[in-house]
């Protein structure tokens, strides 16, 4: 028997379904010279300080290309100037792209009109920043209407829906305080509410919770989780936390200098980091939480006992610990009536001693 090599089912079911958003070959260049870079092979292969001292020009985004899949969690995660709030913001085109293909609903968004771009952002698409930019002379629920009004909702209407979404966000009862009266917490909660409002196909994060101290930002945190299992929106987030990016993301795509450097889940970051910039990233995460049993099974030896406890091999090793170290024979993991490979005491152990091959 030999061990399964496939991509994980939550990955198979990511990459089977039409993606919402497409992107190809993405460039963003700042500078007097910018179109000229993405066409040459010879100025696209120029380190950052290169093209800068020939060019005059950054190269924001290089050669970008991703699917977002629909319901998807899809974070954008890099340092400080790796590109992230570029990326996303010619998803939109709040920044026009330089090169490349951005198709959104099978519609090609570099191509659309003015028109076309206000509706789009009216309409599919809404956006929470880090600084709320809510309206202080509204109340919460103005704000919350604010979307609505301006696609010409009725008062009646918008202010009914408002006040769902205020309760959806855990908000009762502040729907008449004005922002400067909330914490910075609850000013957030607003922000999501308002990108809520207009029941958009996406919702773009740019850094929402940096702002936030480490508790209000954890709690914010797992309200998006909660707010996701609820509402099922498409996802683009962007953060420079990685805690935060395994936190919520199906998928990660991590940046540097422009430039995509993987784009996976959580546990192949961890797991197969495809260069030494994720594997420094990744370093500090506490293996056993992120990584599941496909990562760590191994295939039966002749002298193994297989009828031991069955788990599946997408379950988490911290949950496995248990199950694992109490039982008498091996565990098989089991997918579909198939054994996909075994785990031991051995395996468990050295993924929470940091010492299993690949840590
Ligand atoms: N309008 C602009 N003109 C020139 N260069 C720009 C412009 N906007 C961004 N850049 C440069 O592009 C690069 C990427 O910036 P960007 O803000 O997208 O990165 P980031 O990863 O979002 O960073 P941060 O986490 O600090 O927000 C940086 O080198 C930045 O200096």
């Amino acid at each position: 028997m030999s061990t399964e090599t496939a991509a994980p089912p939550q990955q198979q079911a990511i990459e089977s379904r039409s993606p919402v958003i497409s992107v190809r070959d993405l460039w963003k260049v700042f500078g007097p010279k910018a179109d000229q870079v993405p066409g040459s092979p010879e100025l696209a292969g120029l380190s950052r300080r290169e093209l800068m001292d020939r060019m005059n020009c950054t190269a924001a985004v290089r050669e970008v290309t991703f699917d977002v899949a629909p319901g998807e969690v899809f974070v954008v995660m890099g340092l400080s100037g790796s590109g992230k709030s570029t990326l996303v913001r010619c998803l939109t085109r709040l920044i026009e792209p330089t090169a490349g293909e951005v198709v959104f609903e099978g519609e090609d968004i570099l191509h659309a009109d003015k028109k076309r771009l206000r509706e789009l952002r009216r309409q599919k698409f809404s956006m929470v920043f880090q600084h709320f930019g809510l309206l202080p002379y509204r109340r919460v629920v103005d704000n919350v209407a604010y979307g609505l009004e301006i696609r010409g909702t009725g008062k009646s209407e918008r202010t009914k829906r408002a006040m769902e979404i205020i309760e959806l966000v855990g908000l009762s009862g502040y729907e008449n305080s004005y922002p400067d009266q909330l914490s910075g917490g609850m000013q957030q909660r607003v922000g999501l509410a308002r990108a809520l409002a207009g029941d958009p196909d996406v919702l773009f994060f740019d850094e929402p919770f940096s702002a936030l101290d480490p508790l209000i930002r954890r709690d914010m945190q797992n309200e998006v989780i909660r707010l996701h299992r609820e509402v099922g929106k498409t996802m683009v987030f962007i953060t420079h936390d990685l805690s935060e990016a395994l936190k919520l993301g199906d998928r990660i795509l991590i940046m540097r200098d422009g430039k995509m450097v993987q784009c996976g889940t959580g546990d192949e970051l961890v797991g197969a980091p495809a260069d030494d910039y994720v594997r420094d990233f990744v370093r500090d995460v506490p293996r056993s939480h992120v990584l599941t049993l496909r990562w760590i099974m191994r295939e039966p030896r002749p002298d193994d006992v297989l009828d031991g406890p069955e788990l599946g091999p997408d379950v988490i090793v911290r949950d496995a610990i248990r199950v694992v170290l109490a039982a008498e024979k091996p565990v098989k993991v089991v997918a579909d009536g198939k054994l996909l490979g075994i785990v031991g005491d051995e395996e468990i152990l050295a993924v929470v001693a940091g010492t299993e091959a690949g840590a």
